[in-house]
């Protein structure tokens, strides 16, 4: 089991210093519109992904007018105790366990895993193709070692071949030799990440499958296609096929970063067919699903971050995800609300199971 016990935010966002105590497996988190409640969230998320959930400028976590944040949390991982240190100041980021500094975060990732749900997740479904990879690399690289790993050394030997190929018409001499180099890299980065988006979407579908029927309350069936330029051609041959196309262009048109999703309703493009209810239903089985297959792999439950649940669902979708959570599959999940009596209500019939904390108690 995975449990934080003990987080404190110091500069962070909204936060110039707090303290929280969790208590019980759920913990609901209770206040005004702006209070709060999702940055807390983002903090836990944070400390598990050396990132924000939310901000990708890392200034934007830091409060207003400060240099820097401090985030510290006590978790329980079987049955030992752990301390995670998360700190950026003056643009440095730091991140330690138990007062040991990585040299690589991603060593950190999937130590500690977590699932959020969350509002803005719609872009999975209407965004462009960079919120789908987005989404599955970070599911990915909480599942399998070295994920990560070829995913910067392929963005970063990407980067190096654009600037190449902008930077030619100036070069006096041919870029080819060093375009045969980066096609390597690429390939022997691209092809382990290629690999693994499509192992890990054949059987995935089928557990999004289950959740969707069980959150809806009924059958329609859900399905992705897996969108890659490699199912066409091997790696290597799609670069050397597309080198002078690459060269007018100015950019690496094929490869891994150029993968999508299509996501389907009854075989109907999800993006313009779904009703809205249809398209919360399947980001909630996205998640679940998401959260089952980590669990499945790591052999214990995830930290589950459930951010305004009951403004995105109806309430009988709402009272079957409270059931599913309080099931022996879940384990720790935070669950925000602008009311504590409907989070209250919503745990009627076991109220012992969760944790009450309201924002404006200080
Ligand atoms: N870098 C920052 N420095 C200071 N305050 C910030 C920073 N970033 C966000 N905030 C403040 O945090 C508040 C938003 O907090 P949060 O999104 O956690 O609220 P919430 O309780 O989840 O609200 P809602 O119920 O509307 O979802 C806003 O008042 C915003 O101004």
């Amino acid at each position: 089991m995975l449990s934080v016990s003990k987080i404190s935010l110091t500069q962070f966002k909204n936060y110039s210093h707090r303290s929280f105590r969790f208590t019980s497996r759920i913990v609901g988190i209770t206040g005004r519109n702006g209070s709060g409640k999702t940055n807390l969230l983002d903090a836990i998320y944070y400390l598990c992904f050396t990132k924000s959930y939310f901000s990708t400028a890392e200034n934007q976590n830091v409060q207003y007018t400060m240099n820097g944040f401090r985030l510290e949390a006590s978790l329980q991982r079987h049955q030992k105790e752990e301390k995670i240190v998360c700190t950026v100041k003056d643009g440095k980021k730091d991140v330690a366990l138990n007062d040991e500094s990585y040299e690589k975060f991603s060593r950190h990732i999937g130590q500690f895993p977590a699932v959020m749900i969350a509002p803005d997740d719609a872009e999975i479904i209407l965004g462009g193709s960079e919120d789908r990879r987005k989404w599955l690399d970070a599911l990915l690289a909480q599942l399998i070692p070295g994920y990560l790993d070829h995913l910067i050394a392929y963005h970063k030997i990407l980067q190096q071949r654009n600037s190449l190929l902008k930077a030619m018409i100036t070069m006096t001499h041919s870029p080819d030799p060093l375009l045969d180099v980066f096609d390597e890299q690429l390939v022997q980065h691209g092809v382990p990440v290629f690999e693994a988006r499509k192992q890990f979407l054949e059987t995935f579908i089928g557990k999004v499958q289950d959740r969707y029927d069980y959150l809806a309350g009924k059958h329609e069936t859900v399905a992705f296609r897996y969108q890659s330029q490699l199912l066409e051609q091997p790696f290597a041959a799609l670069l050397a096929a597309n080198r002078l196309r690459d060269k007018q262009m100015q950019r690496t048109t094929q490869g891994i970063h150029r993968d999508d999703l299509l996501f389907l309703l009854d075989e109907h493009p999800m993006k313009t067919s779904a009703s809205q209810g249809q398209r919360k239903s399947f980001l909630f089985a996205l998640k679940l699903a998401q959260y089952e297959a980590i669990r499945a792999h790591k052999h214990f439950p995830p930290i589950l971050l459930l951010d305004d649940v009951f403004e995105k669902l109806d309430q009988e979708r709402v009272s079957r995800l409270i059931t599913l959570v309080q099931g022996p599959d879940y384990g720790q999940v935070f669950i925000t609300d602008t009311h504590g009596d409907r989070l209250r209500a919503a745990f009627a019939d076991n109220p012992e199971v969760i944790q009450l904390i309201s924002m404006q108690e200080e």
